[in-house]
């Protein structure tokens, strides 16, 4: 792996906290994964991974349907939460968020944090036919061809973790190979750098990753600034039908859920109780 990531992300970058020693970790675990597969060995990968499916379309059909895009989110576990399901069955999971009137799913590989793993995408896509956001760290160009590779729909870009050029050339990477991205902001000036991407979905995240802190009037806050032309996405911390309300009132129609549904015994249900909330 390229030693510009160990200096991009070193003791001396200005990044956030628990952000900063996930992606301390995240930087060891892609030199060891690269150094296992070659750059041209994850493209051919990529190549043969099943088609991509349309994660945005399936956004906007519920929209325009005037329903609530919900993505559901499959994770064992979370730095916030601890372990959140226990036993976990991503497959059993996907088909449940399916039938619960999910548009799309959001599947954490992530392992040393959130105890993901690339098979727990491959399983839950295959158990559906919902469109899949891998939900990890991403911060390499060998990683976009690695979700592409799983079968991932469409990946995330979290802006606090990349610079406008790192997030441009990863966001590149993934339109070439047919997928959509979640470019992810946390306050004004991040939305401002997302702007200057080419996707339609900003992900405004309730959490403050440095904190851990969730307070879901930062998308109250960010909604109303994401021109008409984008799609913005609320995510972290939602739990209630009120919930969901606010983030519609503030111009946010679709909505990425993960451990509230995941806590409750009946997931269809849960995920149907939000769809209908709005
Ligand atoms: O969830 C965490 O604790 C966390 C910590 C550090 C970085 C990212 C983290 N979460 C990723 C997410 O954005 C959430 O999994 C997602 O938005 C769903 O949130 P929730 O509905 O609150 O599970």
């Amino acid at each position: 792996m390229p030693d510009i990531l160990t200096s991009a992300y070193g003791l001396d970058a200005d990044l956030p906290d628990v952000l900063k020693r996930i992606l301390a970790d995240k930087v060891e675990e892609v030199r060891q994964r690269s150094g296992a597969k070659s750059q041209s060995a994850i493209e051919s990968a990529a190549a043969n991974a099943p088609r991509p499916r349309d994660f945005v379309g399936a956004l906007c059909e519920r929209i325009s349907e005037g329903r609530i895009g919900l993505i559901a989110e499959i994770k064992k576990a979370s730095p916030s939460g601890g372990v959140i399901r226990e036993p976990f069955e991503p497959a059993a999971l996907a088909r449940a968020y399916e039938a619960g009137g999910a548009a799309c799913l959001s599947v954490l590989t992530d392992a040393p944090w959130f105890q993901g793993a690339a098979e727990h995408l491959v399983a839950a896509r295959a158990a559906c036919k919902l469109p899949v956001l891998r939900k990890d760290f991403l911060i390499s160009p060998w990683q976009v061809f690695e979700s592409r590779a799983m079968g991932a729909d469409c990946i995330l870009l979290i802006l606090a973790a990349l610079s406008d050029d790192q997030a441009r050339e990863l966001e590149a990477i993934a339109r070439s190979l047919d997928m959509a991205v979640l470019a992810e902001v946390h306050d004004e000036r991040e939305l401002e750098r997302a702007l200057g991407l080419e996707t339609r979905l900003i992900g405004v995240n309730n959490r403050n990753l440095r904190t851990l802190v969730t307070d879901i009037a930062t998308t109250e806050r960010l909604a109303p600034l994401v021109p008409p032309d984008r799609l913005p996405v609320a995510e972290s911390g939602l739990r209630t039908a009120a919930d969901v309300h606010r983030m519609a009132e503030a111009g946010a129609r679709c909505i990425l859920v993960g451990e509230h549904l995941l806590r409750e015994v009946d997931v269809e249900a849960a995920a149907r109780a939000m769809v209908e909330a709005a």
